[in-house]
């Protein structure tokens, strides 16, 4: 089959806050599958962190912008935020497919913890139709993801895919969990993000 003339990256993510562990997989994503861009998305409301309490979106969306403001070939969209409901990614795709047209393949970046919960994702065989994943190697033990591409079967194969990507033992929930105990994130997020989050008194309590 010929190759699509554009191809696009969605980095979506509660993004909670966003730290570099986010920027290095999707610019890694993107030179790898030479995509033109990468759209990082803030879930508006993550699907499944229903029951978790998630600080307001217009926080996250600031400190993705701020995060991704540097690399020109990085975007942020609103997409999410502002549209009500859980924020399923079958949705947001469908939107971004006619938006660009059937010209453009998309790929869904995500880390290899993420791949794993796919059978449980909304209308997940629509959504392998419509775009590519590609996880990211991610510490912490989560391992293989073979049985998962096996799952899927013809789809399986063809969509989703692995790449080895540097491993950093970063997530927004020690990112959290030092600003509460007081300890430093320093380097761990970018700094104009360090500085909003310090600004704006986020994840003291
Ligand atoms: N350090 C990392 N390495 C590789 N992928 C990552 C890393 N951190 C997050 N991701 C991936 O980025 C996407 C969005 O992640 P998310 O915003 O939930 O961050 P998180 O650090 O996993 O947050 P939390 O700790 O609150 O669950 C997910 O697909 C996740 O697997
Ligand atoms: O569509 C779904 O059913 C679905 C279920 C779980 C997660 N997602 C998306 O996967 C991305 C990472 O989710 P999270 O909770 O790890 O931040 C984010 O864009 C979510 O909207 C999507």
């Amino acid at each position: 089959m010929p190759e699509k003339k554009c191809k696009i990256g969605i980095m979506g993510g509660t993004f909670d806050p966003i730290h570099i562990g986010h920027l290095v997989v999707a610019e890694a994503v993107r030179l790898e599958y030479l995509l033109e861009k990468v759209l990082f998305i803030p879930a508006g409301n993550p699907p499944h962190k229903q029951n978790l309490s998630v600080t307001p979106a217009r926080h996250r969306y600031i400190m993705t912008v701020m995060a991704t403001c540097s690399n020109p070939h990085f975007h942020v969209s609103p997409l999410e935020i502002e549209r009500d409901g859980p924020s399923y990614t079958i949705d947001t795709v469908m939107t971004l497919v006619k938006q660009y047209g059937t010209d453009t393949d998309f790929y869904f970046i995500t880390g290899v913890d993420t791949v794993r919960d796919l059978p449980t994702w909304n209308k997940i065989d629509k959504l392998l139709e419509l775009c590519h994943f590609v996880a990211a190697a991610r510490p912490g033990g989560v391992g293989t993801i073979d049985d998962i591409i096996k799952y899927f079967g013809a789809a399986g194969q063809r969509r989703i895919h692995r790449l080895a990507t540097p491993e950093l033992e970063i997530s927004s929930t020690d990112i959290r969990e030092r600003i509460k105990s007081g300890r430093s994130i320093k380097y761990i997020v970018p700094e104009n993000v360090e500085n909003y989050i310090l600004k704006e008194n986020l994840y003291r309590n």
